[in-house]
């Protein structure tokens, strides 16, 4: 078996008091676009940082194409395309400026390939990089991070700031400049439905850990919401994962994990329940806002007293 293209394990990383990563592990393999994501603060960011060199774990290790980010950090960097969040630039420099001064740091520089993407991004050459708007700056960015050619590309939530429309833009240029050469692409974002058409694999990042890593139609699979009657709460035994519980008028709706096994066993219990597909967007709200607790409360909690009542 081939190594992983991008292999963590268990890092962790703390500023000052807070903890941001515990023990993480990620692992992303040789052509696979894998879509990295979590909530604003989660620590993508950071991650990332980690594995392009920039920040340094407490502990745990990390490997990309073979290379330490600890110990060779410029190696490594030469070999990945890399977009950052909040991209600096040389603002006053042109177009065509600024990608004479970057090439000269990669030795595997394509000036042609870099000369078709600015005409495909329909990127203005000789314009100032202050007077581009949000959208040609991502692109000019990619620009800079693919012409290299690097087999790993890693891009912090690129499509930032842009418009839906851009973004949907954006998301079409990856497919079709990196997803066709087979490059192995890590995308980092906050919004599961974005990635949904690009990614091959989502990672949800959540208080310092993976929490689920699935490929996207998997996750429609296996996260569904459950809605029964609050009798049959208690005969919902504890080998069903429930990312979400909520008592509604008359019923509970739990949104759980590993639906078609979950279906199985209520069915063998003999409790009815409705069973209903979940959007992206929801999916990715119960595995990071989830109140998985209150299913346990319950069956406990005290019946009110008939006296209280009157
Ligand atoms: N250099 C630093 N010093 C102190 N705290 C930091 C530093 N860098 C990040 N943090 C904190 O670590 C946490 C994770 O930040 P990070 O930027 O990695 O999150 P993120 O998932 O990329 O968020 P976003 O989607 O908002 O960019 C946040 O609470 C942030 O404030």
């Amino acid at each position: 078996m081939t190594e992983p293209v991008i292999q963590i394990r268990n890092v962790s990383k703390s500023f000052r008091n807070t903890n941001v990563l515990d023990e993480l592990d990620l692992s992303v393999s040789a052509g696979e676009t894998f879509a990295f994501l979590g909530r604003n603060g989660a620590g993508k960011t950071t991650t990332i940082k980690l594995m392009m060199g920039l920040l340094t774990p407490d502990s745990g290790e990390l490997s990309l194409l073979g290379v330490n980010p600890v110990t060779d950090a410029v190696k490594l960097r030469s070999m990945i395309g890399y977009l950052a969040e909040d991209q600096t630039m040389y603002d006053w420099m042109r177009v065509d400026e600024i990608i004479r001064f970057v090439a000269p740091f990669y030795p595997t520089w394509d000036q042609k390939l870099a000369n078709e993407y600015v005409k495909q991004f329909a990127l203005p050459v000789r314009t100032r990089i202050k007077h581009l708007s949000k959208g040609q700056t991502v692109r000019l960015g990619l620009v800079l991070a693919l012409s290299h050619r690097p087999e790993l590309v890693i891009l912090d939530d690129p499509a930032l700031g842009l418009d839906p429309i851009m973004r949907r833009d954006f998301n079409r240029d990856l497919v079709t400049h990196l997803q066709a050469e087979g490059r192995t692409v890590l995308y980092s974002s906050h919004l599961l439905y974005e990635v949904e058409a690009v990614a091959d694999t989502v990672a949800i990042l959540h208080e310092g850990k993976i929490v689920r890593t699935a490929a996207t139609e998997d996750l429609r699979r296996d996260v569904k919401r459950f809605t029964l009657s609050p009798q049959d709460l208690s005969k919902v035994g504890t080998q069903i994962e429930v990312l979400d519980g909520r008592l509604l008028v008359n019923e509970v709706s739990l949104i759980v994990d590993g639906a078609p096994q979950a279906a199985q066993l209520l069915e063998q219990e003999g409790i009815s329940c409705r069973i209903s597909d979940l959007n992206l967007d929801e999916i990715f709200e119960a595995f990071v806002m989830g109140d998985r607790k209150i299913r346990l409360e319950w069956p406990e909690r005290e019946p009110v007293a008939a006296s209280s009542l009157t």
